[in-house]
């Protein structure tokens, strides 16, 4: 609850890229407090201070693998982690019934049931991408798909990461996959093509295909595409700084703040949902 007081958040995986990236944001963003610092059992992090890692100097918050005990004097958690970590945390944020923002991508469908089911307690903002630019492609792309027939206009969704980047498609290149899905009244599931290789066939009408580079120290690169026999139109985004999805991020927490349990997602928290 919004008591007027800094909002308390912990910060789980918070040596990693976006971990180190999200703790230097709460430092600097007023409303908000670090109160604690999670890193998995053995990790080279523990007991060090987080400060220290995220290059801030000390801030007297040690590293530590306890999240509950972290989560009870929270009123929220930011976690960028992954797939089986964020499952688990979900678990911890329903029991002490406060916020938990999610980044992680790569999640599975039976990690995104045991999420939906978390949010009955907890406050779940969750989303591929934090930052305004890629949710507002994403509206962009829902409109460009509902205008622009499937038998004329062939989608194909291309991204690029770091070589880091231990999953694809990326979260965003499916946010934006479903929003071009929405747009044409179809399930992306169903419409999907993420692999070619070999003697494929020619394209099938109405797919939505996904491309996947990796390479170097790309922050975060996307285009669809709307391709004809005739022309084409390309909607891109280029992420050229991590903190713009941090900074995201704690704005989804500030808003999920006063929000009832429940699952939400960044085009909630920016006003932009599907009509
Ligand atoms: N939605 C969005 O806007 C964005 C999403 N992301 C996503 O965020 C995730 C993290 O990305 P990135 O920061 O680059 O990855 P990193 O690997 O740099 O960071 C992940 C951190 O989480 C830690 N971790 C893993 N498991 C646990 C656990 N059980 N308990 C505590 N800590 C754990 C890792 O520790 P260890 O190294 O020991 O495994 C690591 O420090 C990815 O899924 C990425 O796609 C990234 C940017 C933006
Ligand atoms: O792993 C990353 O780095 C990123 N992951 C997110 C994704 O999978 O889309 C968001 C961003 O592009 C950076």
């Amino acid at each position: 609850m919004d008591d007027g007081m800094d909002m308390r958040l912990v910060v789980v995986g918070a040596a990693g890229r976006m971990g180190q990236t999200l703790v230097k944001a709460i430092h600097a963003m007023p409303g908000v407090t670090l109160s604690g610092a999670i890193e998995r059992p053995g990790s080279f992090a523990l007991g060090k201070d987080i400060g220290e890692i995220a290059g801030l100097g000390t801030l007297g918050i040690p590293v530590t693998d306890d999240p509950l005990m972290a989560f009870v004097a929270a009123d929220g958690v930011i976690d960028f982690t992954s797939p089986a970590a964020t499952v688990d945390f979900a678990e911890l944020t329903a029991q002490a019934r406060i916020v938990h923002v999610i980044g992680t991508t790569g999640l599975s469908e039976e990690d995104e049931k045991k999420i939906a089911a978390a949010a009955r307690h907890a406050r779940i903002v969750k989303s591929g991408n934090m930052s305004l630019g890629v949710n507002l492609l994403g509206v962009l792309v829902r409109q460009a798909a509902k205008a622009l027939d499937a038998a004329g206009w062939d989608i194909e969704v291309l991204e690029m990461h770091h070589k880091h980047k231990v999953d694809a498609p990326s979260g965003t290149a499916y946010l934006l996959g479903r929003e071009a899905a929405k747009g044409r009244g179809v399930d992306l599931k169903d419409k999907a093509v993420k692999v070619r290789d070999g003697v494929t066939g020619p394209r099938e009408e109405g797919t939505i295909g996904f491309a996947t580079l990796r390479g170097g120290g790309v922050i975060g690169d996307h285009s669809v595409m709307f391709a004809s026999e005739s022309e084409m139109i390309t909607l891109s985004h280029r992420a050229t700084d991590r903190s713009l999805f941090a900074s995201g991020a704690l704005k989804s927490a500030l808003w999920a703040r006063d929000k009832k349990p429940g699952l939400y997602s960044t085009l909630d928290v920016l006003g932009l949902s599907a009509d």
